[in-house]
């Protein structure tokens, strides 16, 4: 049964790249899927002049992309799924014309009987959120006495601790905090909520997910592209604020939580801003220097063709010192991950896109079968986010023979392998969850609050330190061979599908 309320979704930057290249193909998905509630209505809204057949036609074009992959999908079907969007055109000042919008909302709702249930989503550039939170305020649209009502906000959630801090604050004024939604799209991919599963449905790993059992972990974050057309953006960012700070760190909650007394979104929640409260904040520029490593990728020749180096990218400073490579090793002071590393790592310009988790176990206490090829590789869990997303674990197995050889194995479990794979995309899954009133997959204020506390220190030693270096990698390899630097005795980075023959059935695709 389908148990999504009739409701309006109004999107706040309806014009711009991501309602075309995510928010609209989600739609689509659950529209086919059935999921969408019988009376519900897109309102799109900004500055741009458009008729709501304009709109329409936008959104027909951007249904027609996904018609490719939905074979199933008429034109006739696609049309009808783009009669449920509308467009409000608010013209250059947004301040101004809340009535008008107000009065299109009422009328919409009127007419398709919507509830009164509202979701916001603000799509817009960062510095628009509080603005419009305001002027929603200003109409009454926060307003619950009829129908629910959402904001759903994107990132970035701040460009710092502080600022951070003054969009809660901002957001907060004019919504309070369950009706307030901040996205961070991996946590609605299959593999990262996976992660809770593995470790709490399973009496196997749990034991050994502490400092007793686990050596290190590594998480790597790796894509083949590079700042495409985002290089304004990016500039300002750099891989720190635009991965480190929300997914990856909200991968690493996951890993380090302690395990909630149940799945609600209050108790996850819980334990997650825990977990980030957890992490050691490094203060001085010794223990930065030691601990983090940034790097920027440099004109290459991938496959015979040659590709720009960061700083000649556009929208990007010819001097620019943006990381587009980082590279962090901390540890989390609490009892179950005492001096236990945690190296994470993410950048463009790789030679693969890969997102994967590894927990490397510790050797066994004392070692029985001499010689054995096991003796220099730890045990691995190795959980894979994207691309082949799945689980491998890599053990020890004897060589039939004489004599004790023991050579490593993987056991895999890959989620393409399922009767139903059917792996929802990440925007699709968070907004039914928004339009569910389930905020268990996005991120609240203090965790917000918490992953900056951590990063801002380490953003602060990029900007302000004594004697900082940016490290230039070609594109196309694994980053700047400084990084290894970060890496206690004789460990090595896992690059993922660099040795095949390590990793058989877990190799990259390209
Ligand atoms: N694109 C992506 O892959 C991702 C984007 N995000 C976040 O999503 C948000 C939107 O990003 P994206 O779609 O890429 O950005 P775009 O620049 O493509 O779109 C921005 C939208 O906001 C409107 N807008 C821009 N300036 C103003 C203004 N001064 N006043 C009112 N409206 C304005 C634009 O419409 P108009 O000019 O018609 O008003 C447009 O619809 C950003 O916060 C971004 O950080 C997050 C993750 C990934
Ligand atoms: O949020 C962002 O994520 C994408 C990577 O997302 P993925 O789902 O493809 O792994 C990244 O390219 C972008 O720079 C960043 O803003």
């Amino acid at each position: 049964m389908n148990k999504t309320a009739n409701q309006m979704l109004v999107i706040f930057g309806a014009s711009g790249d991501l309602t075309a290249r995510k928010l609209v193909p989600a739609l689509f998905n659950l529209y086919k899927a059935k999921q969408l509630p019988e009376n519900f209505v897109v309102l799109g809204v900004s500055r741009s002049n458009m008729t709501d057949g304009e709109f329409r036609k936008k959104v027909v074009q951007e249904s027609t992309y996904l018609k490719d992959k939905v074979k199933d999908a008429s034109l006739d079907f696609i049309n009808t799924f783009a009669d449920k969007f509308f467009y409000e055109d608010l013209g250059e000042d947004y301040n101004k014309v809340y009535n008008k919008l107000a009065t299109r909302i009422s009328d919409l709702n009127n007419k398709f009987s919507t509830g009164e249930n509202y979701i916001f989503y603000l799509s817009t550039p960062p510095s628009l959120y509080e603005v419009i939170a305001k002027n929603l305020s200003e109409q009454g649209l926060n307003n619950e006495t009829n129908g629910w009502k959402r904001i759903i906000v994107e990132k970035p959630f701040g460009y710092s601790l502080e600022t951070a801090k003054k969009l809660n604050i901002g957001l907060q004024t004019y919504f309070n905090e369950s009706q307030i939604y901040r996205i961070d799209h991996y946590l609605g991919k299959e593999t990262v909520q996976n992660l809770l599963v593995t470790r709490f449905s399973n009496s196997i790993f749990e034991p050994l997910w502490n400092r007793n059992y686990i050596h290190h972990i590594e998480i790597t974050n790796a894509e083949s592209v590079g700042v495409e057309k985002r290089g304004g953006y990016y500039d300002k960012s750099g891989a720190l604020r635009d991965m480190f700070q929300n997914h990856l760190l909200q991968i690493v909650s996951l890993i380090v939580m302690e395990p909630p007394i149940d799945a609600s979104a209050q108790e996850i929640r819980n334990e997650k801003v825990k977990a980030l409260k957890s992490l050691r904040i490094m203060r001085d520029e010794e223990t930065l220097y030691n601990n983090t490593v940034r790097g920027q990728y440099l004109a290459s020749v991938i496959d015979g063709k040659k590709v720009k180096g960061y700083r000649e990218e556009e929208g990007v400073d010819p001097n620019s010192k943006t990381e587009t490579y980082a590279a962090i090793k901390f540890f989390v002071d609490n009892w179950r991950w005492k001096d236990v590393p945690f190296y994470v790592r993410t950048a463009k310009r790789m030679p693969t896109k890969v997102t994967e988790v590894v927990i490397h176990f510790k050797s066994p206490h004392h070692q029985v079968f001499k010689n054995s090829d096991m003796n220099n590789k730890d045990n691995q869990l190795i959980i894979r986010i994207q691309p082949d997303e799945g689980i491998l674990i890599k053990f020890g197995v004897k060589v039939p023979g004489q004599g004790f050889t023991v050579e490593r194995a993987n056991l895999d479990f890959y989620y393409s392998n399922l009767a139903d794979n059917n792996v929802m995309d990440a925007y699709e899954r968070l907004l039914l969850d928004a339009m569910q009133g389930d905020a268990t997959l996005y991120a609240r204020a203090d965790e917000v609050e918490a992953a900056w506390e951590f990063v801002d220190p380490i953003l602060d030693y990029w900007k302000n330190g004594s004697d900082v270096n940016i490290y230039g990698y070609s594109s196309g390899v694994w980053g700047p061979t400084n990084s290894d630097r970060l890496l206690e005795g004789d460990l090595k980075w896992r690059n993922p599908g660099e040795n095949l023959a390590d990793d058989p059935g877990f190799c990259v695709i390209k």
